[in-house]
């Protein structure tokens, strides 16, 4: 147990606390008056395991040890914000679920195999999962769908993504939550239409087709574009995000949106009501 005031504040672990994300999360939960920290996780053997959460981030004592045992840390949390890899999140998905802690899953690179093995804890638990956790790249997916929807296949849909050199999933899980919401919008199925990483004699564009492209380099935080280009006109809408918070912010958003909720399988749009 830490010795962290208790109050009557939703409880909050965070895994991955020494990532990009785990850190901005850590930062974000330790200012918020609407929830306190109770865990922040790391995998066996990292070296910040034993240190202070907050004096390993920089921002001062918070009292709170990295810890490597996370159902301990998850019994005694009301969420958990788990932004890390895909089989650690299938795991944390279990323990979660033992703790009946809303899970917040910001992870991506899950394959639809990963996502269906999340189906029996969503049993016993709520589960919020999104590609992206901000509220504006949300907004632009129902935009998407929207515009797809209003658009028929004389318009070509791409998808163009952007991020850091460090990043190890292509096309991102933001640029798949657009790509799908664009198939959505025009009544298909995005696994018939994908068209991903074109080289070589890959002959003439397929009609209908929506295809992804990956920019990755430097410290790049995030920049998505749907494009629908037609003869003579493209439609282009865009999302840049300058700062992480954007996604910390809503992940905190979903812990708490979670609290009265029956167990299942929820995402941003639940939460945000779009
Ligand atoms: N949904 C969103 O809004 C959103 C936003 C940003 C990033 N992401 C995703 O979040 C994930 C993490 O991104 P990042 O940039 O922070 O990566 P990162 O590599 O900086 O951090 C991942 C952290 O997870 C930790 N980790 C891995 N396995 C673990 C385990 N078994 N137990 C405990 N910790 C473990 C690593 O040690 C690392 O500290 C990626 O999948 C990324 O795409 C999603
Ligand atoms: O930095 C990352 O990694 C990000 N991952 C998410 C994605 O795959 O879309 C969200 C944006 C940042």
């Amino acid at each position: 147990m830490n010795d962290l005031p208790r109050t009557d504040l939703p409880g909050i672990v965070i895994t991955g606390a020494s990532g990009r994300m785990g850190q901005m999360l850590l930062r974000t939960v330790a200012a918020s008056d609407k929830a306190r920290l109770v865990g922040a996780i790391e995998r066996k053997g990292h070296d910040w395991i034993g240190r202070d959460a907050g004096e390993a981030i920089g921002i001062g004592p918070l009292g709170l040890p990295i810890e490597d045992e996370p159902l301990d840390a998850f019994a005694r949390a009301q969420a958990v914000i788990d932004f890390t890899a895909p089989a650690a999140t299938l795991e944390f998905a279990a323990l979660a679920a033992q703790a009946r802690a809303v899970h917040v899953i910001g992870t991506t690179g899950m394959t639809e195999a990963d996502i269906a093995a999340l189906e029996p804890a969503a049993r016993h638990a709520v589960i919020v999962r999104a590609g992206n956790m901000s509220l504006g790249v949300n907004l632009l997916t129902r935009l998407t769908q929207k515009v797809a929807a209003a658009l028929d296949e004389d318009y070509d849909i791409e998808v163009i993504e952007a991020h850091h050199n460090q990043k190890v999933d292509a096309p991102s899980g933001t640029a798949l939550m657009l790509g799908e919401a664009a198939a959505q919008g025009r009544g298909v199925s995005l696994k018939e239409v994908s068209d991903r990483g074109r080289d070589g004699m890959t002959g003439q564009r397929t009609r209908g087709h929506i295809g992804f492209s990956a920019i990755r380099g430097g410290d790049i935080v995030g920049e998505h574009d749907v494009m629908f280009a037609a003869a003579g006109e493209r439609i282009i809408m865009r999302h840049v995000a300058t700062d992480r918070s954007i996604y910390a912010r809503g992940a905190l958003r979903a812990a708490l949106w979670g609290q009265d909720k029956a167990p299942g399988q929820y995402d941003m749009m639940d939460v945000l009501g779009l």
